[in-house]
């Protein structure tokens, strides 16, 4: 059933509207990332509906890109020979005006990731969506200052450069932590879902990074509120697994269960959204 938001300020029926698009339309979501996060993205993309494909060679991008609905970047384990793919496959979605996501991991741990990140800022993203020590390093590098980065960041020390950096490149910056910060460089939105053992499950970053571009496929227009309801989402699906889990092996089971059933009556009773 469509429920209609009262205002933009409705969040929990927006996030139930676009998971229920999402669950129609099963976009097909191209994702270039990293070994580690391979099957925890596909699966969360699968769980909520959407059609994943984990396409990145540089010869498969010409015939396979202009057909998804969105792309997903992601430099967790770059070497040299993807950075082309990902730049060729970032050209093609940019020429076909469909949505791109990019998640910087680790962007501040060498200068050939950091150089690659910046380039891949400058092609335009939808969405950029880092942990706090992440949008830090970008922004700081953007600023020609320091490339260190400091894991202990929370998201909420990183507003400030969240808000430079999506002013500077023209598109949403996402920070995940306990309190998810969406920022058009104006507007800041805070998610508050999830659960701190989300951290302790490799590549749960990763994941909620392809589900954004899924969330952007259905609602290109609304970015910043399509980036808010994939955290919402995915951090309600934490919430409702770390019920059955007894550490993190079993929620990364029980969190991809529960994105799979989440119901309208659990997502309106659980959707934390505020303006920040
Ligand atoms: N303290 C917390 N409380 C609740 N949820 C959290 C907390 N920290 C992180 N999360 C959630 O965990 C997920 C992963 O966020 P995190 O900041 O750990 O990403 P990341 O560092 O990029 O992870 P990775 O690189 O392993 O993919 C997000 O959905 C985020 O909302
Ligand atoms: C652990 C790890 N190393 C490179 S990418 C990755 C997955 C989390 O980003
Ligand atoms: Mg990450």
């Amino acid at each position: 059933m469509e429920t209609r938001p009262n205002s933009i300020e409705d969040w929990p029926s927006r996030a139930w509207n676009l998971l229920s698009k999402l669950r129609d339309q099963s976009p097909l979501v191209q994702c270039i990332t990293n070994f580690v996060s391979m099957d925890l993205m596909a699966n969360t993309l699968l769980s909520a509906g959407a059609s994943p494909a984990m396409i990145h060679s540089i010869e498969e991008i010409p015939d396979f890109t202009p057909h998804a609905r969105s792309l997903c970047i992601n430099v967790g384990t770059l070497s040299s020979d993807w950075l082309p793919a990902m730049k060729a496959a970032v050209v093609l979605a940019n020429k076909f005006r469909k949505p791109w996501v990019l998640d910087p991991v680790a962007a501040g741990a060498s200068g050939f990731r950091l150089n690659a990140c910046l380039e891949l800022v400058g092609m335009k993203p939808t969405v950029i969506r880092g942990n706090g020590s992440e949008i830090i390093a970008l922004f700081k590098a953007s600023l020609g200052a320091s490339k260190g980065v400091d894991s202990s960041h929370e998201s909420t020390d990183a507003m400030e450069a969240a808000k430079s950096l999506a002013q500077a490149s023209g598109a949403i910056v996402a920070v995940s932590g306990a309190v998810d910060i969406i920022t058009d460089g104006n507007r800041v939105v805070g998610a508050h879902n999830g659960v701190p053992m989300m951290q302790k499950i490799t590549a749960t970053g990763c994941a909620v990074t392809a589900l954004i571009a899924a969330f952007v496929a259905v609602d290109p227009l609304h970015a910043l509120e399509a980036t808010a309801s994939a955290f919402s989402i995915f951090g309600i699906a934490g919430e409702l697994g770390m019920n059955m889990a007894k550490g993190p092996a079993s929620l990364r089971m029980h969190l991809i269960d529960s994105l799979y059933s989440l119901d309208q009556v659990a997502l309106l009773s659980h959707t934390k959204i505020t303006s920040l």
